[in-house]
Parts: C-alpha cells; structure tokens; sequence
C-alpha cells in the first residue's frame, strides 16, 4: 500500500518523486555508497530543518559541486546546553520535504536519533534507561550515557559563539563528523552566517583527515537586510523591526573602515551602540582575523565582524567581511 508522505506512519524509507527520504543510518550508508561506486559525487548539506532561502542557497551551492545531494536535518541535541531553546527549535517537516523536492534534492537523511541511547550498552543489547532518565544524548550527560566520544576544535571553538554557548561547537563538531561517517559526501556546504561554526568545521576536517571538501556559501538576506535564520520566526513584528539594526550596524562598520576607521575598539562601539539604541541585548560583537578568528586589535589583513544579540528570548547572530 503507498504511504503517504505526510502520514503518521514513521518508516525507514519513503520514495517521493525524486527526493528519497532515509531515517537510517545504515540505509543512508549503503545509499551514498552504492552511488559513489557508480562513479557519482555526493554533496552534504547539514541543516537543522525549517528550511528557508539561505538552506536552499546552500543547496544551489552544492549542485554546482556534485552530481547528487543530500540534505540532512536533525536537531542535534548535543550542542544545546539545558538552559538553551533545543524543544523551542522550529520543525516544519512536510514543508521542508517540498523545498527539497522542488530543488531537486536527491535525498534528505532525517534519523529519529543519532546518538546511541544509554539503553543500548556496547555490544548493542537493550537495556532499561537507569532512572528511567531521558535516554537521548544531551550535551551534559556522562554517567551512563551510551555516547561519550566528543570532538574539541581546541583553540577556534572559544570566544564569540563558544563563550555564550559553551557546549556548542563540541556538539557540532562530533554531529558533523558522524553526518561525514554516515554519508562519506565527497563536498559539504556550510553557510557563512554561522561563521565560526564553518571555521571549526573546516579546521576539524583538516586536523581529522576527512576526506570532504568543505564550502563556505554566503550569508542569504531578507530584503530588509536581516540575516535569514530559523529562529526568525520567533521574532514578533516589533522585534524584528529591532533586529534589523544588526545588519544597518554591520554596514556602517564596514563603511567607516573603508574610510579609513581602522581601530577595532571604535568600530565594535559603533556596533554595539547601534544595536542597543534599537532595543537589542549585546551577547557579543568582535572583529577577528577571517582565518584563524584570533581577536585584530587594527584592520591591517582581512576581518570579518561578528555579532550576536538577544531580541527579546531570540538569539540572532550575523556577520560581514571586510577584506
Ligand atoms: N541566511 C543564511 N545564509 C546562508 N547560510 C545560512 C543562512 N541561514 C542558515 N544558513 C546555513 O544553513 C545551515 C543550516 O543551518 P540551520 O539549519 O541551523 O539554520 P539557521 O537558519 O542557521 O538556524 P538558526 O536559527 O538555528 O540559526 C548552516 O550551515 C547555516 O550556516
Ligand atoms: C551544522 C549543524 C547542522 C550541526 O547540527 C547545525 O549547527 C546548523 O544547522 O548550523
Ligand atoms: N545554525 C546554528 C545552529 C544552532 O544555533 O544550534
């Protein structure tokens, strides 16, 4: 009997036109592998779903790079820390699967879980939850936990996001070499909104010997300048309105460093006073080397300007180079 797409039912495998949809990682596995021997180049796009213009931009990105995509979307529960907004995290699930069919993805890989739950000891027999404790791997679990591998891109994962998040990049760097352990793409497209997140990445692959090609894609706007992002849905009309001076204070530090503004302090007060006088709440804002993220007291070499700030419970973060 077909199944519909949209329908209770949770299997492993649904054909939709030409998206494939894999919740498996064994079925993803053998899906890329079967493909790469016949000769096709595979490009990953890691999302975590809700997907908008700046994931499809990535995408397009991607096919200019391999002959089939992947597209995975999983909440990773590892880099959230408890206090952060992991079961806020907006889903739209049917309508993600028509953007990827309409961009002609080949197949979106959805697991139910990635991380091997505390009730599964090593040799994989089940076991009851100790304390009946939530058995998913979050970012501060260790006792009895059935996952406690963790990848540290040592030096680029602290400051800016890494301050504020501390348990952030060691989630995302452990998610993103098990996507690669899954899907062996042969290229992965990151996005440059999340800056540092695409430098731990591309330092992690080095370091680890990762046979992908990392690329960076550039940061997809609203035609008001905001920074596309997910968690713009969170924002009220009035919130929104505020946080459209990320962007206007990004531009005017760019513009006075291009008029010869090279102090780093000046130009981060500029930022910092345009968007708190809007109504937002600085997390951070730092000028650091494009490369290697070290913190530029001059612009003497290309830098990129980060920002995050609170409006309202919404945490937005953007950026722009200056080269
Ligand atoms: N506006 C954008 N332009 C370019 N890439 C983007 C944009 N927004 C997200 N991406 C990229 O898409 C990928 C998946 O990101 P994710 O699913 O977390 O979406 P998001 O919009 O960044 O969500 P969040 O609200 O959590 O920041 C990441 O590589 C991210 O950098
Ligand atoms: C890279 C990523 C998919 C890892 O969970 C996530 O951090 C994101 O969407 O940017
Ligand atoms: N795009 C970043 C994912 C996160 O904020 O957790």
């Amino acid at each position: 009997m077909p199944l519909s797409l949209f329908s209770s039912q949770r299997p492993n495998q649904i054909e939709m036109s030409e998206l494939e949809v894999l919740r498996d990682k064994a079925l993803m596995r053998s899906w890329s592998r079967s493909r790469r021997c016949n000769g096709q180049t595979i490009a990953l796009v890691p999302t975590m779903g809700f997907l908008h213009e700046g994931h499809l931009s990535l995408i397009r990105t991607a096919k200019s790079l391999a002959d089939l995509i992947i597209v995975s979307i999983y909440v990773n529960p590892g880099q959230f820390s408890p206090s952060e907004d992991l079961s806020a995290y907006p889903s739209d699930f049917s309508g993600d699967l028509r953007k990827l069919s309409a961009a002609g993805v080949n197949a979106v890989f959805c697991p139910g879980e990635l991380y091997h739950s505390a009730s599964v000891n090593e040799f994989g027999d089940h076991q009851e939850a100790i304390n009946g404790e939530r058995e998913v791997a979050s970012c501060l679990e260790d006792g009895g936990s059935g996952h406690e591998t963790w990848i540290r891109v040592e030096r680029l994962e602290k400051g800016m996001c890494g301050t504020s998040r501390p348990v952030f990049f060691r989630g995302v760097a452990t998610v993103v070499a098990k996507l690669f352990n899954i899907v062996e793409p042969d290229v992965a497209v990151f996005g440059k909104k999340d800056y540092q997140q695409w430098r731990v990445i591309c330092r992690m692959v080095r370091d680890l010997d990762f046979a992908v090609k990392v690329i960076g894609s550039n940061i997809i706007r609203d035609a008001d300048g905001l920074a596309m992002s997910s968690r713009n849905v969170h924002l009220s009309p009035t919130q929104r309105e505020k946080a459209l001076s990320i962007n206007r204070s990004l531009s005017k530090a760019k513009l006075a460093a291009e008029k010869g503004q090279k102090n780093c302090q000046d130009l981060k007060d500029l930022v910092k006073q345009t968007i708190s006088e809007a109504g937002g709440k600085i997390d951070y804002v730092e000028i650091v080397e494009q490369q290697g993220l070290r913190p530029v007291e001059e612009i003497s070499c290309p830098v990129v300007v980060c920002v995050a700030a609170w409006f309202g419970n919404v945490r937005l973060i953007d950026n722009l180079e200056i080269d």
